[in-house]
């Protein structure tokens, strides 16, 4: 590129990004250490950043342009391959011992050539340990590969979608770069030539189950809403609860396999009234070990709600898949089903704030921009979408921390009821 087009000194491509800034980065970092053991994830989080940064300081731009345009990639054919064919597992049941790639391939019934590559690249990533000529150590990461609620994600959201962002500026391109909100063009549609929407083109190659494992992990380690230090859920559900003849306590609408009921039976084990999952009818019928207190229910959230006058209806990460126009009607149906002065409705999504916004809930937006058409939304995103469009109430937003879902507490507006 002659130097006219290009508005800065090429030379930068292969120096440090901001070393000046290292002596103090590194100073913080030490300093921030005490912090660590009793400042939560707080502490932790403001550290991690800090050697982010630290991080991208010390590389170039060529090395970070290396970094994502091979080695990213590269990494994750190795993690999937070793989900596929069992190696996570194996390493893990092998304990921390060193393994020999001959033994482990051999186990496995792979090709040790093929192995010993993907391992080696694995290593200099930082993902195993090596600790001699084609000998690893697992790491705490590659050890939790063996859990399907880690492992879930990759296929279900990287194998099956990873097209989507990655040709998202072509679809963007060819329509004129505006925002996109329409459901039936996706930019998932136009990278894999489908009309299916993300779930069913997730189940049409065989990664539904991974999906919903995924699902039921991507939250571990974070504060759900029913825990007392974020919702009170005494007070604004069990007291006034009735005892009636269709005593449902909370309706889970898209529940998956039912996971948020499950965590919600372990924090109130002696709640009132019924809880129900309710999902399609193929997402139902793929739950295996859900508390049998806990009813299933085969149901489309885009028709009319079979369970009338609930104490509250639940939805966790459901709008968010969806562009206001298809949102404004599943809370209809929603809307039509409550009884005034006594029905919540409960959301359980994030609310972007306006500067600061972590990194995980940016990242679940592009999701959203390129999986869905749809998004995260901020604080008046959601009074547009819940109050304007739909004609329901915000009574409060009950917050878990910034980067964990809030719970937006809903009822209906108006003279239609005040559930105080
Ligand atoms: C992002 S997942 C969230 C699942 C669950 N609420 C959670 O947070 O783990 C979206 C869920 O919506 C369900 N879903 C999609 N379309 C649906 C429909 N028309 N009716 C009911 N559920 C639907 C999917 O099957 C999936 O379980």
């Amino acid at each position: 590129m002659s130097s006219e087009s290009c508005p800065v000194d090429f030379g930068i491509v292969t120096q440090p990004n901001d070393i000046g800034s290292v002596p103090n980065l590194i100073k913080e970092l030490d300093a921030g250490l005490s912090s660590l053991s009793g400042g939560g994830n707080g502490a932790r989080h403001e550290m991690l950043i800090k050697a982010r940064t630290l991080t991208q300081a010390l590389e170039t731009p060529r090395e970070t342009m290396i970094k994502h345009c091979w080695a990213q990639t590269g990494a994750l054919a190795g993690l999937n391959f070793g989900i596929e064919t069992g190696l996570w597992k194996l390493m893990a049941k092998n304990g921390d011992k060193p393994q020999r790639v001959e033994d482990l391939a051999s186990k496995l019934t792979v090709d040790a050539v093929l192995l010993a590559r993907l391992m080696r690249h694995l290593a200099a990533m930082g993902y195993l340990k090596e600790v001699g000529v084609n000998e690893y150590q697992t790491t705490n990461f590659t050890k939790a590969m063996s859990f399907p609620t880690v492992s879930g994600g990759y296929f279900s959201m990287t194998s099956a979608t990873g097209a989507s962002p990655l040709r998202f500026h072509e679809y963007s391109r060819k329509r004129g770069f505006k925002n996109p909100a329409d459901a039936q063009d996706t930019a998932l549609m136009y990278a894999y030539g489908t009309d299916l929407d993300t779930f069913s083109w997730q189940r049409s190659l065989g990664y539904g189950m991974h999906f919903n494992h995924h699902m039921g992990g991507y939250r571990q380690g974070r504060p759900p809403w029913m825990s007392a230090d974020v919702y009170p859920v005494k007070e604004r559900l069990f007291d006034g609860f009735e005892d009636s003849p269709n005593d449902a306590l909370l309706v889970d609408i898209g529940g998956n396999i039912g996971h948020d009921l499950a965590e919600f039976r372990e924090h109130h084990p002696s709640h009132p009234g019924r809880l129900i999952v309710q999902d399609l009818p193929v997402v139902i019928g793929q739950i295996k070990d859900l508390d049998p207190a806990i009813q299933r229910m085969e149901y489309d959230f885009h028709t009319e709600q079979p369970v009338k006058g609930a104490r509250a209806y639940y939805m966790h990460s459901i709008l968010h898949d969806w562009p206001d126009e298809v949102c404004q009607r599943i809370l209809n149906r929603i809307k039509e089903a409550m009884k005034a002065g006594y029905s919540r409705l409960l959301i359980n999504e994030n609310v972007i704030p306006d500067t600061g916004v972590w990194w995980e809930t940016s990242a679940l937006d592009m999701v959203m921009l390129t999986l869905f058409s749809s998004r995260e939304r901020t604080q008046s995103d959601w009074h547009n979408l819940l109050e304007d469009m739909v004609g329901l109430k915000i009574v409060k937003i009950w917050s878990a921390g910034n980067g964990v879902e809030s719970l937006i507490e809903v009822e209906l507006a108006g003279e239609e009821g005040s559930s105080g």
